[in-house]
């Protein structure tokens, strides 16, 4: 496990026309520094939103020392992730019922120097995916349908995070375990009770007067929720 929470705030939250600014806000020192920033990179295909793309995603990266978490909610990203590696994405996932042959793609990912992550919608298994998952760095839980901030937390997600949990903690897996979708001061005690290692949160954090205090705010709480 994480040696602490890990909290990534998720930019889908904040003001695209500051996105600098914003990734700015939550880079400060101590426990208000987040650990990574999570840009959503959606095309209107795999969800039913449009987002940002390559570029916008390098400028962000190159604007901060942060460690950009890059969600890939496209089609054929066998064929686009890479371009996010080589681009300085510290971390780079690819949602398991899109990828054609994720295996290989993790290979690539790695390869151009970022970690690899797959993601899980909420309604997708987690069992078809562990082979797979040898070859990943991160597991990212989708705990909402991907395409929309501000919504819902979904708990049945939570059996999925104790599984990969268990895999990790026994030796079968080395991966760390991410959660993204309505987490916030109410639900993240429990992700982190099941075994979450990071904690997408972007209303929580954007969403809030001053976005690093709310780091600092689900971090402490994360704490306690790993602490039982
Ligand atoms: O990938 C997604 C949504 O598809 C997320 O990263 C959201 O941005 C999380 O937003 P909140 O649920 O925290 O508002």
């Amino acid at each position: 496990m994480a040696d602490r929470p890990l909290i990534a705030p998720s930019i889908l939250a904040a003001d695209f026309a500051r996105l600098g600014e914003e990734i700015a806000a939550v880079a400060g020192g101590g426990e208000t520094r987040a650990d990574w920033v999570h840009v959503d990179v959606m095309d209107a295909h795999f969800v039913p939103n449009l987002t940002l793309g390559l570029p916008v995603a390098k400028a962000l990266i190159d604007s901060t020392d942060l460690p950009i978490d890059c969600h890939l909610m496209i089609d054929d990203p066998d064929r686009w992730a890479i371009g996010y590696a080589e681009a300085g994405a510290y971390n780079v996932t690819v949602h398991a019922e899109a990828a054609k042959d994720p295996v290989a793609l993790a290979k690539n990912l790695r390869a151009a120097g970022a970690k690899a992550g797959l993601s899980i919608k909420p309604g997708t298994a987690l069992e078809p995916w562990l082979d797979a998952l040898k070859h990943y760095d991160t597991l990212l839980v989708m705990s909402v349908e991907p395409g929309f901030g501000g919504q819902s937390f979904i708990a049945d997600v939570l059996e999925k995070v104790r599984t990969a949990r268990r895999l990790v903690d026994t030796g079968h897996l080395k991966l760390i375990v991410e959660i993204d979708g309505g987490i916030n001061t109410d639900t993240i005690e429990q992700a982190a009770e099941a075994g979450v290692d990071c904690f997408v949160a972007g209303s929580a954090v954007y969403g809030a007067g001053d976005p690093g205090k709310a780091v600092a705010a689900l971090r402490e709480q994360a704490a306690r929720g790993r602490a039982g």
